[in-house]
């Protein structure tokens, strides 16, 4: 399936593909993602959702691309764990390689904004899992990157915190505006969140939705739910039984 976005934007790859031995896993995948746009991707279980977001953070040498392969160059990933040197204080983690004169200022006020101004000096190791992957978004977002790219950054966190970090992260994007690819095993998550959500299945994109549903969401909206159910259905769960 070949997919066009409205606008030519920071994302665009042409014909895709990778495989490991024998075995296809992203086969001829063209994708645009306009500037600015929050992109969900979901996908059974090895379904290759993690080797097109590394294709994507050009951590993949061996991706195969035919023609266009476009991605901005201030790019962060972040991914479920936290990723957070122990040796150094958290703020120093933020600060790690930034070249900014202000970047101790930039990242106490980042801190502050993900809730965690009172963590600046302390090691990763004290803080709770939650508040590890905070410091993580903070680290990303302080990049001001123009593209986000997050491997289940919630993926193992409790689901208070997770809902918790719904909000926060859609709040601390809106402000930028970064392009963000989101990957989750979670349907209520990219429903929440995203302008987009694509289905990647047998090696291609599947299925491309756009969520055009107004901020805060309600997961109890006719839309939500009905878009829930294809989603679940596409992942292959029995609707019926959630
Ligand atoms: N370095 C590798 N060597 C061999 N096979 C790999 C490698 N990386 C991924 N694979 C295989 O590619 C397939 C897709 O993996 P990938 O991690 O992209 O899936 P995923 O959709 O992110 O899965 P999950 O939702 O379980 O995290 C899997 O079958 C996996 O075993």
């Amino acid at each position: 399936m070949t997919i066009h976005a409205p606008s030519f934007g920071p994302v665009s790859l042409r014909n895709l593909s990778r495989g490991f031995g024998q075995k296809t896993i992203l086969n001829d995948i063209t994708l645009d993602i306009p500037r600015g746009q929050f992109v969900a991707l979901l996908g059974e279980s090895g379904s290759g959702k993690t080797t097109l977001l590394r294709a994507l953070a050009g951590l993949d040498d061996d991706a195969v691309t035919q023609g266009d392969f476009r991605t901005p160059r201030n790019t962060s990933v972040l991914f479920q764990d936290a990723r957070l040197l122990p040796w150094m204080s958290v703020i120093d983690n933020l600060t790690l390689g930034l070249r900014r004169s202000d970047a101790k200022v930039a990242a106490s006020a980042m801190l502050d904004s993900v809730g965690l101004g009172d963590k600046a000096d302390v090691w990763p190791a004290t803080l709770s899992g939650g508040q590890k992957q905070r410091a993580a978004l903070a680290r990303s977002l302080l990049r001001q990157p123009e593209l986000l790219l997050a491997d289940e950054p919630f993926g193992a966190l409790d689901a208070l915190t997770r809902m918790r970090m719904h909000g926060l992260l859609f709040r601390l994007v809106e402000r930028r505006k970064p392009t963000v690819v989101l990957v989750t095993h979670d349907v209520d998550e990219a429903l929440l969140l995203s302008d987009r959500i694509l289905v990647l299945k047998d090696g291609r994109i599947a299925e491309d939705h756009q969520v055009a549903l107004p901020h805060p969401r309600s997961t109890g909206h006719p839309t939500f739910v009905e878009l829930r159910q294809t989603l679940l259905r596409s992942l292959g769960v029995e609707t019926n039984l959630v």
